[in-house]
């Protein structure tokens, strides 16, 4: 049950006391008494009236100023005091309002109502505390939900406002009234312009609305409230009043900002904006943020800062801090890029990290600073993020977060920055020289073209193709190939001027663009220092290797003005080049383009040669140079051009072997012969040795022996009716594959001789180590054999018996070929040579005629 209300009755008269008490206990109150000011705050202080019933006149303190000193007690403000006095007594009714009393009440008392008095008094004090406690609560929620309200008549310069309200715009608002021109004076001005039209709408037609708005308060802090504003009409529809709440946003703002301002920058980095850029917006996204501090981004490389991107600095900053070398004490960005870890100094000129750069903080007025650093995703330090003050400024764990924010933004752009660099010099190079390729090559040059076109300059365009590579990559595997174009680049690399373009075009061919030469002799002379270069041996893991280059040189504008014209030029004077041996250069001449394009006729040619069975084996026989007989048949091939003729077999089987048309022809060719010697064989005539000339291209296919095998076995010759004539070339190449075919074919026992012997390089070591059957004598040694008498010791001669006595002692069959001569053939046996080719005895004749032959001469 509640506790019955206590009142205070304060009077000097003890009868006037005891009626009082008398008639309000009757009513339920409970009663204390006091007789005198003293007693009655002593009273008060311990008994804590709900109501105080005071009489005015008494000794001592009188009434007013024992009201007084009530009302300044803590809590007393709401405790309804009435004040007895004389009803006629208006001096002393006002002077106790003035005191702080509540009500009055006239002498002499009306008992009747005094107790119905008091009890209002006492409900009406009750439902003001409860009023004032809920403005306190509503007080305390605005100011919690940053949230303060605001009213104005239309017309009138002021507004009536809460403390909230004040404490959001940053004014101070004496006596809860502000003027228009104050709030006018922090919205920002961008924003009052929006903001204005709506007021008036508000004000003349009772257009509600709502809007954000910036507020740019004294200090230059800015804050973001939203204004929510409604009207009241009057019985007429005029507008009486316009109420409305205004609520502080900045968290929320700040927090949508930094999303908006975040993704913006994501947008950017994948954008592959510049970085600058994309460092700019980060240092506007801190200024956003924290309007006081200056946003700056440095780059580091090589213990430097090497790029400061400061949009809001004075000028100089940028080059103040850039270069600085990363210590702990070369300002907080410094620092935090040397130490790794994020840096605060809250006080420049007494922080340790600012110490040796204290000059750039006195000259850019910085007062405090702090810096995180970028990290890569690697762990590797790429910059840091930094922010400075010009005033004072503790810097909160939020704005370090913050800061960590906007560095993993910079990260990423500057990993996205070299991500891309790398994949554009990857798209632009080649991987395993570094030098450009074909495709950066074209768009260079078609760029020079376009300037050349303009301001007309001499360029040549080189192609660069290694001679001897493909031996070298066949015979020592791809790994030293590969090693062995690289040391080439370098050196070509050291032979090109700056503003020559050097790209490898793939396989061994380079490309060398010059530019602006005074005259074609420039061209020249760079060829020939390539040549000098590349010709000098290369060591590739314990090889000494030897290559050479045949360099093809078209001129620009000269020959062309086109990227491919120009190459298709440069390809031609460098197959010319080529063709004249290697190791030397040409220059593009428009008559080499027939001869070129009548290659490439011969090439197309043959593809069809084949199916239209334009190829023909003639024989020629391989005599015992006793007694003349036949001994053996050498197929060479013949080609029956429809238009133009018979073709010699060195007029296209190198260019078979280029475009490995060869491996067809040289299987037609194996079938053919094989099927041939079967035929004769069949038709009575005594056996004889078929010889086939493989190509390199075709015996360095691993499954070259077994080509042989069914084609022994479909035209049913016996192995060994079969010679397979190879030359030094093949010996030369990829030996284990030559050494394996060689041992097969041994198994399977076909014959196998070593052609041309003698114009190669082959060792006798090489010739040890192959499982061959034979040697023939190539005819350049034979030709000057009859000018020399048996005695003379000639070059060739001397050759000739060296030839004879390997041949033996290798166990070796020995056969000399180009007999033109009756000397000739004398000669060699003399020297101990007994089997021959040549003219001497026959021409290569057709199957026909050689069947003839054998018949004759078998
Ligand atoms: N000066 C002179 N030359 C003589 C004499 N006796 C024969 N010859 C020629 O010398 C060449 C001998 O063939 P090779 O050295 O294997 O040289 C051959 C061989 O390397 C190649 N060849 C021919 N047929 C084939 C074939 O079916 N396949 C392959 N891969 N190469 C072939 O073409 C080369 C040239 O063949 P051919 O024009 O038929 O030329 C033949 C032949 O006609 C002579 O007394 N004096």
């Amino acid at each position: 049950m509640a506790e019955s209300p206590r009142i205070l009755v304060v009077d000097d008269e003890s009868t006037i006391r005891l009626l009082i008490r008398e008639v309000l206990e009757q009513r339920g109150f409970q009663v204390l008494e006091a007789e005198d000011g003293p007693g009655a705050l002593k009273v008060f202080d311990e008994g804590k009236p709900d109501l105080v019933l005071l009489d005015v006149f008494m000794p001592g303190l009188d009434g007013f100023q024992v009201c007084r000193h009530l009302r300044a007690r803590p809590g007393a403000d709401t405790i309804p005091i009435i004040i007895i006095t004389g009803t006629e007594d208006y001096d002393a009714i006002r002077r106790a309002y003035e005191a702080g009393a509540t009500d009055f009440i006239g002498k002499p008392i009306n008992w009747i109502i005094l107790g119905e008095r008091v009890r209002y008094m006492l409900r009406a004090s009750a439902a003001v505390r409860q009023l004032a406690q809920n403005r306190e609560f509503l007080a305390r929620a605005q100011a919690l939900a940053r949230l303060g309200s605001f009213e104005f008549r239309p017309g009138k310069a002021t507004l009536d406002v809460s403390p909230e309200f004040c404490e959001i715009c940053g004014l101070s608002c004496p006596g809860s009234e502000v003027d228009w021109e104050d709030v006018i004076g922090v919205i920002h001005p961008d924003d009052w312009k929006a903001l204005e039209p709506l007021v008036e709408q508000a004000c003349t037609a009772g257009i509600c609305f709502r809007q954000d708005i910036r507020l740019v308060t004294g200090n230059g802090i800015r804050r973001y409230a939203m204004l929510q504003v409604d009207a009241e009409t009057d019985a007429d529809g005029a507008v009486a009043r316009v109420t409305g709440i205004i609520q502080d946003i900045t968290e929320r703002k700040l927090a949508e900002l930094l999303e908006a301002d975040s993704n913006r920058i994501l947008q950017l980095i994948v954008q592959k904006e510049p970085l600058e850029r994309i460092f700019r917006e980060v240092a506007r996204l801190l200024e956003r943020q924290l309007p006081l501090a200056m946003g700056v981004v440095c780059l580091v490389a090589d213990d430097k800062v090497v790029s400061v991107t400061a949009p809001g600095a004075e000028q100089g900053f940028s080059e103040a801090v850039s270069g600085t070398a990363l210590s702990a004490e070369s300002g907080t960005h410094a620092a935090a890029a040397y130490l790794g870890q994020p840096v605060v100094a809250p006080e420049v000129f007494s922080s340790t990290f600012w110490r040796r750069a204290r000059h750039v903080a006195r000259a850019f007025r910085i007062r405090s600073s702090a810096a995180v650093p970028v990290y890569s995703g690697t762990g590797q330090i790429l910059g840091a993020v930094s922010m400075v003050f010009r005033e004072e400024y503790q810097i909160s764990g939020a704005d370090l977060a913050l800061m960590e924010k906007t560095a993993n933004l910079v990260a990423l752009a500057v990993e996205q920055h070299q991500l891309s660099q790398r994949l554009i010099h990857q798209a632009r190079h080649d991987p395993l020289t570094g030098l450009v390729n074909r495709a950066a090559l074209n768009h260079w040059l078609e760029r020079v073209l376009k300037e050349r076109a303009r301001h007309p300059s001499l360029g040549a365009y080189m192609l660069i193709d290694l001679d001897r590579f493909k031996h070298i990559n066949d015979s020592l595997g791809h790994h030293v190939g590969d090693l062995m174009l690289k040391q080439v680049a370098d050196r070509l690399r050291q032979v090109v001027r700056d503003s020559d373009l050097l790209c490898r075009m793939g396989g061994d061919e380079f490309v060398l663009i010059l530019d602006r030469l005074r005259d074609k002799n420039d061209a020249a002379r760079a060829a020939s220092r390539i040549l000098e270069h590349v010709g000098r041996p290369f060591h590739v893991e314990g090889h000494e290797l030897h290559v050479g280059a045949s360099i093809g040189i078209t001129l620009f504008p000269d020959d062309a003005v086109d990227t491919t014209t120009l190459h298709k030029n440069a390809d031609i004077a460098m197959y010319v080049a080529k063709n004249q041996g290697g190791n030397r250069y040409h220059f593009f001449d428009g008559r080499m383009h027939e001869a070129v394009i009548q290659r490439l006729q011969v090439e197309n040619d043959l593809r069809k040669a084949l199916e239209r069975n334009e190829f023909q084996l003639h024989y020629q026989p391989q005599v015992d140079l006793t007694d003349n007989r036949v001994v053996a048949m050498e197929a060479l091939i013949r080609w029956n051009h429809p238009e133009r003729g018979r073709i010699p077999p060195d007029r296209f089987i190198s260019i078979a072997e280029e475009c490995r048309l060869i491996i067809p022809i040289g299987r037609w060719v194996l079938q053919e012969a094989c099927r041939q010697a079967k035929l004769w064989q069949d038709q009575g005539l005594d056996p004889i040795r078929v010889a086939v000339n493989v190509s390199a291209v075709q015996f360095t296919e691993t499954d070259f022996a077994e080509t042989v095998r069914q084609v022994l076995q479909e035209t049913g010759l016996e192995a060994r009716w079969l010679e397979v004539e190879i030359t030094e070339t093949v010996v030369m190449k990829d030996q284990e594959v030559v050494r394996s075919n060689l041992k097969k074919l041994k198994d399977l026992g076909v014959f196998t001789t070593l052609d041309d012997f003698g114009t190669g390089y082959s060792s006798i070591t090489y010739l040890r180590q192959m499982p061959l059957d034979g040697i023939k004598i190539d005819k350049s040694f034979i030709r000057d054999l009859e000018t020399a008498a048996p005695s003379d010791e000639s070059k060739n001669a001397g050759l000739v018996k060296a030839f004879v006595n390997l041949a033996a002692n290798l166990h070796l069959s020995l056969v000399a070929e180009g007999i033109e001569t009756e000397d000739q053939r004398r000669f060699l046996l003399q020297l101990g040579c007994s089997r021959g080719q040549g003219f001497l005895f026959n021409p290569p004749v057709p199957a026909e005629e050689a069947t003839a032959l054998l018949r004759s001469k078998g």
